[in-house]
Protein backbone atom coordinates (compact mmCIF):
# COMPACT_ATOMS: atom_id res chain seq x y z
CA UNK A 1 0.00 0.00 0.00
CA UNK A 2 1.18 3.08 -0.58
CA UNK A 3 0.95 6.59 0.82
CA UNK A 4 -1.80 8.26 -1.70
CA UNK A 5 -3.39 4.68 -1.19
CA UNK A 6 -3.30 4.93 2.69
CA UNK A 7 -6.66 6.19 4.20
CA UNK A 8 -6.57 9.41 6.35
CA UNK A 9 -8.18 8.40 9.27
CA UNK A 10 -6.26 5.81 11.19
CA UNK A 11 -8.56 2.70 12.77
CA UNK A 12 -7.60 3.39 15.78
CA UNK A 13 -9.27 6.67 15.61
CA UNK A 14 -12.69 4.84 14.55
CA UNK A 15 -15.29 4.07 17.45
CA UNK A 16 -16.22 0.29 17.09
CA UNK A 17 -19.84 1.06 16.30
CA UNK A 18 -19.06 2.95 13.50
CA UNK A 19 -16.62 0.38 12.40
CA UNK A 20 -20.48 -1.78 12.77
CA UNK A 21 -21.52 0.69 10.21
CA UNK A 22 -19.05 1.02 7.54
CA UNK A 23 -19.19 -2.53 7.59
CA UNK A 24 -22.95 -2.98 6.82
CA UNK A 25 -22.56 0.47 4.57
CA UNK A 26 -19.90 -2.10 2.89
CA UNK A 27 -21.89 -4.64 2.21
CA UNK A 28 -24.52 -2.68 0.99
CA UNK A 29 -22.70 -0.91 -1.24
CA UNK A 30 -21.47 -3.79 -2.62
CA UNK A 31 -25.08 -5.13 -3.40
CA UNK A 32 -25.04 -1.96 -5.08
CA UNK A 33 -22.59 -2.29 -7.40
CA UNK A 34 -23.52 -6.31 -8.19
CA UNK A 35 -26.99 -4.67 -9.61
CA UNK A 36 -25.45 -1.63 -11.34
CA UNK A 37 -26.15 1.13 -9.39
CA UNK A 38 -23.55 3.20 -9.86
CA UNK A 39 -24.28 6.20 -7.33
CA UNK A 40 -26.08 6.48 -4.23
CA UNK A 41 -26.79 8.96 -1.24
CA UNK A 42 -26.84 8.95 2.34
CA UNK A 43 -30.75 9.09 2.54
CA UNK A 44 -30.77 5.90 0.43
CA UNK A 45 -27.78 3.87 1.89
CA UNK A 46 -29.64 4.99 5.46
CA UNK A 47 -32.38 2.88 4.65
CA UNK A 48 -30.81 0.36 3.46
CA UNK A 49 -28.93 -0.20 7.41
CA UNK A 50 -31.68 1.00 9.06
CA UNK A 51 -30.12 4.25 10.38
CA UNK A 52 -30.66 8.41 9.73
CA UNK A 53 -29.34 10.37 7.12
CA UNK A 54 -26.68 12.25 9.43
CA UNK A 55 -25.31 9.35 10.80
CA UNK A 56 -24.41 7.68 7.46
CA UNK A 57 -22.69 11.88 6.51
CA UNK A 58 -21.08 11.83 9.97
CA UNK A 59 -19.51 8.25 9.04
CA UNK A 60 -18.89 8.92 5.81
CA UNK A 61 -16.76 12.10 6.22
CA UNK A 62 -15.17 10.31 9.23
CA UNK A 63 -13.12 8.42 6.57
CA UNK A 64 -13.22 11.47 4.05
CA UNK A 65 -15.87 10.71 1.91
CA UNK A 66 -17.92 13.25 1.15
CA UNK A 67 -20.90 13.39 -1.45
CA UNK A 68 -21.55 15.53 -4.04
CA UNK A 69 -24.49 18.02 -3.07
CA UNK A 70 -27.11 16.61 -6.24
CA UNK A 71 -24.85 13.86 -6.71
CA UNK A 72 -24.31 11.30 -4.12
CA UNK A 73 -21.79 9.00 -3.52
CA UNK A 74 -20.01 6.89 -6.34
CA UNK A 75 -20.80 3.63 -5.60
CA UNK A 76 -17.33 2.26 -6.93
CA UNK A 77 -15.16 4.72 -5.34
CA UNK A 78 -17.44 4.19 -2.09
CA UNK A 79 -16.72 0.59 -1.64
CA UNK A 80 -13.20 0.46 -2.58
CA UNK A 81 -12.42 2.99 -0.11
CA UNK A 82 -14.68 1.94 2.85
CA UNK A 83 -12.52 -1.54 2.05
CA UNK A 84 -9.29 0.46 2.47
CA UNK A 85 -10.50 1.30 5.74
CA UNK A 86 -11.49 -1.48 6.84
CA UNK A 87 -9.07 -3.42 5.39
CA UNK A 88 -10.54 -5.62 2.75
CA UNK A 89 -8.54 -4.74 0.17
CA UNK A 90 -5.56 -6.91 2.19
CA UNK A 91 -5.79 -10.95 2.17
CA UNK A 92 -6.33 -12.36 5.80
CA UNK A 93 -5.59 -15.24 6.65
CA UNK A 94 -7.42 -17.07 9.17
CA UNK A 95 -7.91 -20.88 10.89
CA UNK A 96 -10.99 -22.36 12.78
CA UNK A 97 -10.47 -24.42 15.50
CA UNK A 98 -13.89 -27.22 16.07
CA UNK A 99 -15.43 -28.86 13.07
CA UNK A 100 -18.67 -29.72 15.01
CA UNK A 101 -22.07 -28.39 14.17
CA UNK A 102 -20.96 -24.74 14.23
CA UNK A 103 -17.55 -25.38 12.59
CA UNK A 104 -19.22 -27.53 9.75
CA UNK A 105 -21.65 -24.43 8.69
CA UNK A 106 -18.80 -21.97 9.04
CA UNK A 107 -16.51 -23.56 7.04
CA UNK A 108 -19.62 -24.01 4.19
CA UNK A 109 -20.45 -20.19 4.50
CA UNK A 110 -18.52 -17.98 1.33
CA UNK A 111 -19.02 -14.82 2.48
CA UNK A 112 -15.72 -14.77 4.19
CA UNK A 113 -13.96 -15.13 1.05
CA UNK A 114 -15.86 -12.83 -0.64
CA UNK A 115 -14.53 -10.26 1.72
CA UNK A 116 -11.05 -11.05 1.34
CA UNK A 117 -10.77 -13.96 4.33
CA UNK A 118 -9.45 -17.28 3.18
CA UNK A 119 -9.63 -20.05 5.50
CA UNK A 120 -6.43 -21.83 5.74
CA UNK A 121 -7.21 -24.63 7.44
CA UNK A 122 -9.53 -25.88 10.10
CA UNK A 123 -8.58 -28.31 12.96
CA UNK A 124 -10.36 -30.74 15.35
CA UNK A 125 -9.64 -33.29 18.02
CA UNK A 126 -11.70 -35.78 16.71
CA UNK A 127 -9.38 -37.92 14.69
CA UNK A 128 -12.16 -39.24 12.31
CA UNK A 129 -12.52 -36.12 11.28
CA UNK A 130 -8.85 -35.14 10.53
CA UNK A 131 -8.18 -35.36 6.97
CA UNK A 132 -11.71 -34.70 5.57
CA UNK A 133 -12.21 -31.39 3.77
CA UNK A 134 -15.24 -29.33 4.35
CA UNK A 135 -16.80 -25.86 2.17
CA UNK A 136 -12.78 -26.90 0.10
CA UNK A 137 -10.71 -26.68 3.80
CA UNK A 138 -8.91 -29.57 5.37
CA UNK A 139 -9.29 -30.94 8.53
CA UNK A 140 -6.02 -30.91 10.32
CA UNK A 141 -5.04 -32.53 13.53
CA UNK A 142 -5.39 -30.35 16.36
CA UNK A 143 -1.45 -31.40 17.31
CA UNK A 144 -0.59 -29.90 13.67
CA UNK A 145 -1.63 -26.36 14.97
CA UNK A 146 1.57 -24.73 15.87
CA UNK A 147 3.28 -26.31 12.42
CA UNK A 148 0.39 -25.11 10.46
CA UNK A 149 0.53 -21.38 12.38
CA UNK A 150 4.22 -21.46 11.99
CA UNK A 151 4.29 -21.84 7.94
CA UNK A 152 1.13 -20.63 7.01
CA UNK A 153 1.31 -17.38 9.24
CA UNK A 154 -2.50 -16.98 9.53
CA UNK A 155 -3.92 -13.59 11.88
CA UNK A 156 -7.13 -14.70 12.68
CA UNK A 157 -8.06 -17.83 14.39
CA UNK A 158 -12.24 -18.65 14.45
CA UNK A 159 -12.84 -20.49 17.74
CA UNK A 160 -15.32 -22.76 17.71
CA UNK A 161 -14.97 -25.06 20.23
CA UNK A 162 -17.04 -26.06 23.43
CA UNK A 163 -16.55 -23.82 26.16
CA UNK A 164 -14.94 -25.20 28.20
CA UNK A 165 -12.15 -25.79 25.65
CA UNK A 166 -11.79 -22.44 24.59
CA UNK A 167 -9.56 -20.54 26.46
CA UNK A 168 -6.75 -23.30 26.22
CA UNK A 169 -7.38 -23.13 22.58
CA UNK A 170 -7.37 -19.40 22.73
CA UNK A 171 -4.02 -19.37 24.34
CA UNK A 172 -2.38 -22.05 22.45
CA UNK A 173 -3.32 -19.58 19.07
CA UNK A 174 -2.18 -16.75 20.56
CA UNK A 175 0.84 -17.98 21.27
CA UNK A 176 1.79 -18.67 17.91
CA UNK A 177 1.19 -15.32 16.57
CA UNK A 178 -2.23 -14.64 16.38
CA UNK A 179 -3.65 -11.14 16.67
CA UNK A 180 -7.54 -11.75 16.07
CA UNK A 181 -9.76 -14.35 17.75
CA UNK A 182 -13.75 -14.23 16.52
CA UNK A 183 -15.10 -16.65 19.58
CA UNK A 184 -18.15 -18.26 19.20
CA UNK A 185 -18.01 -20.28 22.44
CA UNK A 186 -19.93 -18.30 25.01
CA UNK A 187 -17.26 -17.45 27.60
CA UNK A 188 -14.78 -14.55 28.29
CA UNK A 189 -11.54 -15.41 27.08
CA UNK A 190 -8.60 -13.64 28.81
CA UNK A 191 -5.63 -13.11 26.24
CA UNK A 192 -3.34 -9.88 26.38
CA UNK A 193 -5.06 -6.44 25.63
CA UNK A 194 -2.97 -6.67 21.90
CA UNK A 195 -5.20 -9.70 20.80
CA UNK A 196 -8.77 -8.24 19.09
CA UNK A 197 -11.55 -10.57 20.21
CA UNK A 198 -14.96 -10.66 18.96
CA UNK A 199 -17.42 -12.03 20.98
CA UNK A 200 -20.40 -13.65 19.39
CA UNK A 201 -22.85 -15.16 21.61
CA UNK A 202 -25.85 -15.93 20.08
CA UNK A 203 -27.99 -16.29 22.82
CA UNK A 204 -26.84 -13.47 24.34
CA UNK A 205 -27.88 -11.74 21.58
CA UNK A 206 -31.45 -13.28 21.95
CA UNK A 207 -31.74 -12.49 25.29
CA UNK A 208 -30.84 -8.77 24.68
CA UNK A 209 -33.64 -9.14 21.99
CA UNK A 210 -36.27 -10.64 24.21
CA UNK A 211 -35.21 -7.17 26.32
CA UNK A 212 -35.91 -5.17 23.98
CA UNK A 213 -39.96 -6.35 23.27
CA UNK A 214 -40.41 -6.75 27.32
CA UNK A 215 -39.02 -3.07 27.41
CA UNK A 216 -40.06 -1.66 24.58
N1 LIG B 1 -24.14 -25.00 17.01
C1 LIG B 1 -24.59 -23.77 17.12
O1 LIG B 1 -25.59 -23.35 16.48
C2 LIG B 1 -23.91 -22.79 18.04
C3 LIG B 1 -24.45 -21.53 18.09
C4 LIG B 1 -23.82 -20.59 18.87
C5 LIG B 1 -22.69 -20.92 19.59
N2 LIG B 1 -22.20 -22.17 19.57
C6 LIG B 1 -20.98 -22.44 20.34
O2 LIG B 1 -19.97 -22.83 19.43
C7 LIG B 1 -19.17 -23.84 20.01
C8 LIG B 1 -19.25 -25.09 19.13
O3 LIG B 1 -20.59 -25.53 19.09
P1 LIG B 1 -21.01 -26.81 18.25
O4 LIG B 1 -22.48 -26.90 18.34
O5 LIG B 1 -20.37 -26.77 16.90
O6 LIG B 1 -20.33 -27.97 19.13
P2 LIG B 1 -19.95 -29.45 18.68
O7 LIG B 1 -19.88 -30.24 19.93
O8 LIG B 1 -20.85 -29.88 17.57
O9 LIG B 1 -18.49 -29.26 18.06
C9 LIG B 1 -17.36 -28.93 18.81
C10 LIG B 1 -16.16 -29.47 18.05
O10 LIG B 1 -14.97 -29.02 18.71
C11 LIG B 1 -14.06 -30.11 18.76
N3 LIG B 1 -13.12 -29.85 19.85
C12 LIG B 1 -13.31 -29.95 21.18
N4 LIG B 1 -12.22 -29.55 21.85
C13 LIG B 1 -11.32 -29.17 20.91
C14 LIG B 1 -10.01 -28.64 20.98
N5 LIG B 1 -9.39 -28.42 22.15
N6 LIG B 1 -9.39 -28.36 19.83
C15 LIG B 1 -9.98 -28.56 18.62
N7 LIG B 1 -11.24 -29.05 18.51
C16 LIG B 1 -11.89 -29.35 19.63
C17 LIG B 1 -14.92 -31.34 18.93
O11 LIG B 1 -14.24 -32.51 18.54
C18 LIG B 1 -16.09 -30.99 18.01
O12 LIG B 1 -15.86 -31.43 16.68
C19 LIG B 1 -19.69 -24.07 21.42
O13 LIG B 1 -18.93 -23.29 22.31
C20 LIG B 1 -21.13 -23.59 21.32
O14 LIG B 1 -21.62 -23.17 22.58
C21 LIG B 1 -22.78 -23.11 18.80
Amino acid sequence: MNDEQKPHTTRGELSTPAVGRLSLYYRELHRLLDSGTTSTNSRDLAALVNVSAAVVRRDLSSIQSSGRRGVGYDVAMLVEHIGRVLGSGVQWKAVLIGVGSLGNALLRYKGFEQLGFSLVAAFDTDSTKVGRSVGGTAIRAFDDLELVLRESKPELAIIAVPSEQAMDVAARVVAHGIQGILNFAPTTLRVSSAVAVINVDLASELQQLAFRIQNG
